[in-house]
């Protein structure tokens, strides 16, 4: 999948509890798209939007980048079902403890499938699966995220060499692929709860994604 266009909607200034970043919003339109659930056919048109949060200067020597999927349970809500929030304030703290550094927030709820489908996927987690066979059995992939998005606002940033914060090798491989280079993998690890160490398990064991 690749975007007709990428257009920064907004850029602002945002001061926060992690210290004063810009606020920029995005926007990429791409034609086409493939359905992440046979069951749903895709729209002629899809518009995947991604804010950035920009702190110091991000030119000086490759940033700190964090890609962080929207998880509004975890992130808003302080759900222990996941590590998104835990992930999500560590990467700020690095940021802001670094004084540079970009957060990208994508609109990605529940990896890719939405809101309400991630949590008709708890509901199925309650009653045994995990949380690959829940997504499989109403009808999407294990993830339909891609991550052409950050890729492309990091290149129109000029950005060519970056540090990231991830377990997940599929962003490392996105973003050399779109030309950048990560010089460094940094680890988003947190310790696992009872509530949610068989989601994290999953996760290393059958999706791939590193433990440190
Ligand atoms: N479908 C589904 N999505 C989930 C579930 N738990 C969390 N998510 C979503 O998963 C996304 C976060 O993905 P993760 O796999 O934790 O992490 P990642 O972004 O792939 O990789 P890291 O960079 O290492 O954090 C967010 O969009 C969450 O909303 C779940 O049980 N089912
Ligand atoms: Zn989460």
């Amino acid at each position: 999948m690749s975007f007709e266009t990428i257009t920064k909607i907004a850029d602002a200034d945002f001061p926060t509890a992690w210290g004063h970043f810009r606020i920029q919003g995005y926007e990429g339109v791409i034609a086409n798209p493939l359905p992440c659930n046979d069951a749903i056919p895709a729209p002629a048109v899809r518009i995947e939007s991604a804010v950035a949060l920009v702190m110091g200067d991000i030119h000086a020597a490759p940033p700190i980048i964090r890609i962080h999927s929207q998880c509004l349970t975890g992130d808003v809500f302080h759900s222990l079902r996941c590590d998104c929030q835990q992930q999500l304030h560590q990467a700020l703290d690095r940021i802001s403890s670094e004084g540079t550094g970009i957060l990208l927030y994508e609109q990605q709820e529940g990896r890719g499938i939405g809101l309400m489908a991630k949590l008709r996927a708890y509901e199925l987690q309650d009653h045994g699966r995990n949380t690959i066979e829940a997504n499989l059995e109403l009808g999407y992939a294990a993830d339909c995220r891609h991550f052409e998005l950050p890729a492309e606002i990091l290149k129109s940033m000029g950005l060519t060499a970056v540090r990231l914060i991830t377990n997940n090798p599929e962003k490392v491989e996105a973003l050399e692929l779109a030309g950048i280079r990560v010089v460094e993998r940094l680890s988003a690890t947190v310790p696992p709860a009872p509530t949610n160490a068989d989601y994290l398990r999953t996760k290393q064991e059958q999706m791939g994604h590193l433990v440190s």
